[in-house]
């Protein structure tokens, strides 16, 4: 598998505090890539720089080995990374069909109204065909007219997916997906993401449930203290004293 996000020295200080420092890792082509580390190690911060949310201090963040750090959330999404949150960002007044129609127009500047009215009626059709295969990607395209607001969890975090899948990504960044999630719910997310890693998309995944993360990911990239700390399938980094450690000396254990 080759190399396709390349993260490299990558720092973001936060006024006198280094939330994370100079950390380095690769996410290869087609492969689902956890990172992991305990409470306040910089997983989100990272995510944030990567997506184009927050404009790192330092370093870089290489695309087929394209430097897109520093670039908008929109111009990197149009280059084919789009995240999700840690908590649903749906739009919980509109339907699941104009959210879907929302991760559409992701690629472009943000626009609610042009995403569900459409520019014109080729574009509109486009979209729609689009929104509606990512609803049956993700088994709720029977909900399309439902509020988004009134979905249950399991089928609100679907919907994100599907939103950020609807905008064809080639890498989406996953920010704890299964927070607040029953087992059946995680069980059924991970099939969606397996489903997800088997169409070709590449995988980046924050999470703190170390079964879900250990039954998913082909490498994991575990941070500390906003550093690199180890690297490894899953396999070595359950065992690896360096991982260990550092979640021992917090309150979280390693499954
Ligand atoms: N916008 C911000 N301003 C100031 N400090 C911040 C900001 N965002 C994060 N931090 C700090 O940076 C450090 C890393 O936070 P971050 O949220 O990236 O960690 P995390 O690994 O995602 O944690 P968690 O697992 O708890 O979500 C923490 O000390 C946090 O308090």
């Amino acid at each position: 598998m080759t190399a396709l996000l390349e993260v490299k020295d990558l720092t973001m200080r936060f006024g006198g505090l280094t939330a994370v420092d100079h950390l380095g890792f690769t996410v290869k082509h087609g492969e689902i890539h956890g990172l992991i580390g305990p409470n306040g190690a910089g997983k989100t911060t990272t995510f944030n720089m990567i997506s184009g949310f927050y404009k790192p201090s330092g370093g870089q963040v290489l695309l087929r080995g394209e430097d897109i750090s520093g670039l908008k959330m929109h111009e990197v999404a149009r280059r084919g990374v789009v995240r999700t949150f840690q908590h649903s960002t749906l739009f919980a007044e509109l339907t699941v069909m104009e959210n879907a129609l929302v991760g559409t127009h992701m690629p472009f500047r943000p626009n609610i109204f042009a995403a569900i009215i459409g520019w014109d009626k080729e574009d509109r059709r486009g979209a729609q065909a689009r929104a509606m295969e990512a609803l049956e990607f993700f088994g709720i395209d029977h909900l399309k007219g439902e509020r988004a607001g009134d979905l249950s969890h399991g089928h609100q975090r679907a919907l994100g997916l599907a939103v950020a899948y609807a905008s064809h990504p080639d890498v989406m960044l996953l920010d704890e997906p299964f927070t607040g999630m029953n087992p059946e719910e995680t069980r059924r997310m991970m099939d969606l993401m397996e489903k997800l890693s088997h169409e070709g998309i590449t995988i980046l995944i924050v999470e703190h449930d170390m079964q879900a993360i250990m039954g998913l990911c082909d490498t994991i990239t575990c941070m500390s203290f906003g550093k690199f700390l180890a690297e490894g399938g899953p396999d070595e980094i359950r065992n690896h004293p360096d991982v260990i450690e550092a979640y021992l000396g917090g309150s979280r254990n390693v499954a």
